[in-house]
């Protein structure tokens, strides 16, 4: 496991086929690093998105993969999973010769689909990261295949350490319950703190003033999960006075099924990546 505070290495030349949100996020985070400009190539269809990561991050975009790839040491696919097959059967021609690393960030789909939508035998390394990569605070999950050598795990590393946590993860199967845990998993926290501010609004509080208190309420918590090293039910326990305010909200959470609710939403998170990656041969 690395933090986001390891140092960066130099990842070498990579181009990123989809310039949408995530792959802006990567950007960004290689750029802050020190990653010069001129070692990232973009593929976007999309002028508009296209041309903002241009001004932006000073990377040069391509309307086509095809140009994008060329030289490039790295493909990062970035693309959304329904498109992954067309992407990769059009940039299979170009890059049979040479065989560069290949990272995907797409939820569900499996090494063995993209390998062989590039016709076979490449290094590739499944990643899933999270949207406050934007931030630098993201968590990714990575799996590599046997084609990948140490040399390119680190530099896989390296490119996703910049924007937080990276942990390798032992089984290709269990990518699909890290995008269903972090990948997925910001929109959860983000759900209740809409949650803790509209109960909050409901009771008189002002919008303003909930909103703060339920994001500053999230952000202290989970700083306090990161940073003080005892684990979060004891935490918790330490917030929770017998018989006080704490214990009737966790009874009324234990009631109404959270934990089991929970389990159930990652379960569905992590099945419709299963879904999704069958759907798409
Ligand atoms: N949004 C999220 O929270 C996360 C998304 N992911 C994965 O990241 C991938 C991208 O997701 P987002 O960035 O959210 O989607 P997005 O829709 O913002 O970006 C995808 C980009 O690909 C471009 N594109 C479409 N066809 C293309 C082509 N033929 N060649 C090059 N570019 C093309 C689109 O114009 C778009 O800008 C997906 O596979 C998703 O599963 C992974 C982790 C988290
Ligand atoms: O919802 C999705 O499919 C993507 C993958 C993980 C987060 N967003």
């Amino acid at each position: 496991m690395s933090n986001p505070e390891s140092p960066i290495p130099n990842p070498g030349s990579i181009a990123f086929i989809g310039g949408g949100n995530m792959a802006r996020s990567l950007i960004g985070a290689l750029r802050r690093g020190g990653t010069p400009a001129a070692s990232i190539t973009v593929a976007e269809p999309n002028e508009a998105v296209g041309r903002q990561l241009a001004t932006d991050f000073g990377v040069s975009v391509f309307s086509d993969g095809i140009e994008a790839v060329n030289g490039a040491g790295t493909i990062m696919l970035s693309v959304k999973p329904q498109v992954m097959r067309s992407v990769c059967e059009h940039l299979a021609p170009a890059l049979a010769g040479r065989h560069p690393l290949i990272l995907s960030i797409a939820a569900g789909l499996r090494i063995d689909q993209i390998d062989r939508w590039l016709g076979g035998g490449y290094p590739v390394v499944r990643c899933m990261p999270n949207t406050p990569a934007l931030i630098g605070a993201g968590a990714s999950g990575l799996f590599a295949n046997d084609a990948v050598s140490p040399a390119q795990r680190e530099r896989a590393q390296a490119i996703l350490a910049g924007s937080g946590l990276t942990v390798w993860i032992e089984r290709e199967d269990l990518m699909d319950t890290v995008t269903g845990l972090s990948g997925s998993g910001p929109a959860y926290f983000l759900l209740m703190i809409e949650a803790l501010e509209d109960a909050a609004v409901d009771q008189g509080l002002a919008r303003e003033t909930a909103r703060a208190l339920a994001i500053q309420t999230c952000l202290g918590a989970a700083r306090l999960a990161a940073e003080d090293g005892e684990a979060p039910a004891r935490l918790r326990e330490r917030v929770t006075s017998p018989g006080g305010t704490t214990h009737a909200a966790l009874q009324a959470f234990a009631a109404g099924g959270l934990r089991e609710l929970v389990a159930v939403a990652v379960a569905a998170a992590t099945e419709r990546g299963r879904e999704m990656a069958e759907e798409l041969g």
